[in-house]
């Protein structure tokens, strides 16, 4: 993660305009735990790639990983390359518990490659853990914007595939397949292959297939970010609909007013790790003045002429504190990032 990434994609004001916020925001009705993780750990190996280079990359949750020397045939083979066998551990969540109950709305913030969609993914069973553990009563349903639909098969298809994915019988499918279309709202696309549909269409069929499932568990990766106004008033008054029938709802998203208008809790996730927990706004808050005191460390950086090299060192200070529960932004902005330094509760 660069220092110029910290802050990339985070929607501060918001992508609602005010009418899109009308009506109360939503109150949690917490009923018993629906969803226990426990010290959960993820870490992803990757292959092929020069480990001790990315390791020293200066990303704080990468590092080369321990592997067999290669035997003398692979160093034969590998002739040239150079690193045959070599391979990285992103250790992408780290140590993270939380319990969520019934009727809760969760949004999941922390800025880019902090973990959000890997925690979401875990949670939902889609990766395993490295340790730790997710206990889960009910049945996860998350098809984010990334969601592998086919793209040479048409919308009407992937509805069925998407759906049968998501625990829906074929009959079930079928009777909602006309509210999908229209919650979607893609007319007659539906009839085309998806690889036709520009990125708003496909990221709302998405949304459509999957808050169609009724499922207990509602995850949702930034879907809502590719809608207009109406599309987000529906997926609001979805969420809502999720959430009163005391389901459990989990979004990841950029825009914090898209977080504060739709959920009653966030979680704050800085490196891998939980850094902040609590009520939607009084989290979204500390995230929005972390996020303003490293958009002005950054400026006034770049004013001063520091250079890459300062830079680097700086956020190897700032990964090193937050290992140790203590990161602040900038120790250059020391005033402006102290109130807003993320400490591990
Ligand atoms: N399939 C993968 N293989 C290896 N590393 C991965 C993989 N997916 C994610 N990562 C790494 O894990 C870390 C967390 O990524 P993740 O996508 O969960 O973060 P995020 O907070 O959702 O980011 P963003 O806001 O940019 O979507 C990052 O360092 C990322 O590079």
């Amino acid at each position: 993660m660069t220092e110029a990434d910290l802050d990339l994609d985070v929607d501060l004001e918001g992508e609602f305009e005010p009418e899109d916020l009308q009506g109360p925001k939503p109150v949690a009705h917490v009923g018993p735990p629906v969803l226990v993780v426990d010290d959960l750990h993820i870490v992803y190996r990757v292959f092929g790639g020069k480990a001790r280079a990315a390791a020293k990359s200066g990303a704080a949750n990468v590092r080369a990983a321990k592997v067999e020397k290669p035997s003398f045939v692979k160093r034969l083979l590998s002739s040239g390359s150079g690193h045959v066998g070599a391979v990285s551990e992103v250790h992408a969540v780290r140590g993270i518990s939380f319990v969520a109950r019934h009727g809760e709305a969760i949004g999941i913030v922390g800025v880019n490659g902090s973990g959000k969609s890997t925690l979401l993914r875990a949670v939902a069973g889609l990766i395993p853990p490295a340790s730790g553990s997710v206990y889960v009563d009910g049945e996860p349903a998350l098809l984010g914007v990334n969601a592998a639909l086919m793209p040479q098969l048409t919308g009407e298809r992937n509805i069925m595939i998407g759906g049968l994915a998501l625990g829906m019988t074929p009959q079930e499918v079928d009777e909602r397949f006309d509210e999908v279309v229209e919650f979607a709202d893609i007319g007659d696309f539906v009839y085309l292959p998806m690889k036709t549909y520009s990125s708003g269409m496909a990221a709302r069929l998405r949304f459509a297939i999957s808050s169609a499932a009724r499922p207990e568990i509602l995850m949702i990766d930034e879907a809502l970010a590719t809608g207009d106004a109406a599309f987000k008033a529906r997926s609001k008054a979805r969420i809502d609909e999720v959430r009163k029938n005391a389901g459990t709802v989990f979004l990841v998203s950029h825009s914090i007013a898209t977080i504060e208008a739709m959920c009653t809790r966030v979680l704050w996730v800085h490196q891998g790790q939980l850094v902040m927990d609590g009520p939607a706004d009084e989290v979204a808050e500390a995230y929005k003045e972390f996020v303003r005191a490293h958009r002005r460390a950054n400026t006034s950086a770049r004013a001063g002429g520091v250079g890459p090299r300062a830079r680097s060192k700086r956020r190897n200070r700032e990964v090193a504190e937050a290992k140790t529960g203590d990161a602040t932004p900038s120790d250059g902005q020391a005033t402006d990032a102290a109130d807003a330094k993320p400490t591990a509760e």
